[in-house]
């Protein structure tokens, strides 16, 4: 487990992290979402032990990673522009991991860059950048470490490799302990491939959720009832996460299970009562509301 306990950091006069407070559970994939300059990578270089707090720590299974080489082993730390040795290859930066990380999986790197259709002694510098973070990313998976930490390692991946870097990682939960956090700027990027994600804004997590719980109860109800006293007295009982009226339809975003909902709304005999799929920007959006911000600009 990563604990990261009232973590403060300055540069000058810039806060670029105030105060976190937040929890990453073992076997799930945590993404960390915030806009340009939200602390991102930051908290990322405060959690993998690169950069001291200047308050707080990050905990890497109860100990404190900064100036630790033991807890450091259990990470390993993609930053957001992979960097390589001068005239590299897959095959020599992975000698270089292999020395850092002894249980590194030569074999099993040699399959996957194949598998990834790349060459393995081609000089990395003419690599595309998308095929730069293939390299990068499968580098990171054989290490073998506990703790995988990519800084926005998945932006800009095509599709059929999105998928294939997915399939991995899910197989590597099953097989060992593994646990990725990725950051990203992009609320779409991570949806399909994370359990747990938390929102840092300016600086302090605003919000840290299961995906499944947070897509399982909350919904969105559009209902006509037939008198005005009805409305109040629905909004009342609900726990309405947001409201509006159009025309006599009104849209309720209100947190619960699909079935209390519509029970609810039922009692009063509704002209109309249907329940809407959410997306999750649409879910974020109305628990963030509801704290008093609005981050409707930053997360799509
Ligand atoms: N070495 C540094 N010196 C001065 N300011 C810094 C330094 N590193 C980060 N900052 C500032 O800290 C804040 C957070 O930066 P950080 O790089 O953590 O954000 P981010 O969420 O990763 O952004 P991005 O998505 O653009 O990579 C920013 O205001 C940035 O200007």
């Amino acid at each position: 487990m990563i604990e990261v306990t009232g973590v403060n950091k300055m540069f000058g006069e810039i806060k670029a992290l105030d105060n976190i407070v937040a929890t990453i559970q073992e076997g799930s994939i945590f993404g960390l979402i915030g806009t340009n300059g939200a602390g991102k990578s930051t908290l990322l270089r405060v959690i993998s032990g690169v950069l001291k707090p200047d308050t707080g720590m990050a905990l890497i299974d109860g100990e404190n990673v900064y100036e630790n080489p033991q807890a450091k082993a259990k990470i390993f730390f993609l930053p957001d522009n992979a960097y390589f040795f001068q005239n590299a290859t897959a095959k020599t930066m992975a000698e270089y991991y292999q020395v850092i990380y002894p249980q590194f999986d030569m074999e099993r790197f040699r399959e996957m860059v194949s598998g990834f259709g790349l060459e393995f002694t081609r000089k990395l510098s003419t690599f595309s950048k998308g095929m730069k973070r293939q390299v990068a990313l499968l580098l990171g998976v054989c290490a073998g470490t506990k703790y995988l930490i990519c800084d926005e390692s998945f932006d800009g991946l095509d599709p059929v490799v999105r998928q294939a870097v997915k399939s991995i990682f899910a197989s590597e939960i099953m097989k060992r302990d593994f646990t990725p956090i990725i950051a990203s700027h992009n609320l779409r990027e991570l949806e399909d491939i994370c359990d747990h994600v938390g929102l840092l804004y300016k600086g302090g997590i605003l919000l840290s959720k299961e995906l499944e719980e947070m897509k399982y109860h909350i919904y969105k109800v559009q209902c006509v009832f037939q008198n005005a006293g009805d409305e109040e007295e629905i909004l009342a009982k609900l726990e309405v996460l947001q409201h509006e009226k159009r025309g006599s339809v009104m849209s309720i975003v209100a947190r619960g299970t699909k079935q209390e909902i519509l029970m609810t709304i039922q009692e009063k005999n509704p002209l109309l009562a249907e329940i809407l799929p959410l997306t999750l920007e649409e879910i974020f959006i109305s628990e963030t509301e509801v704290a008093g911000y609005d981050i409707k600009n930053f997360i799509s």
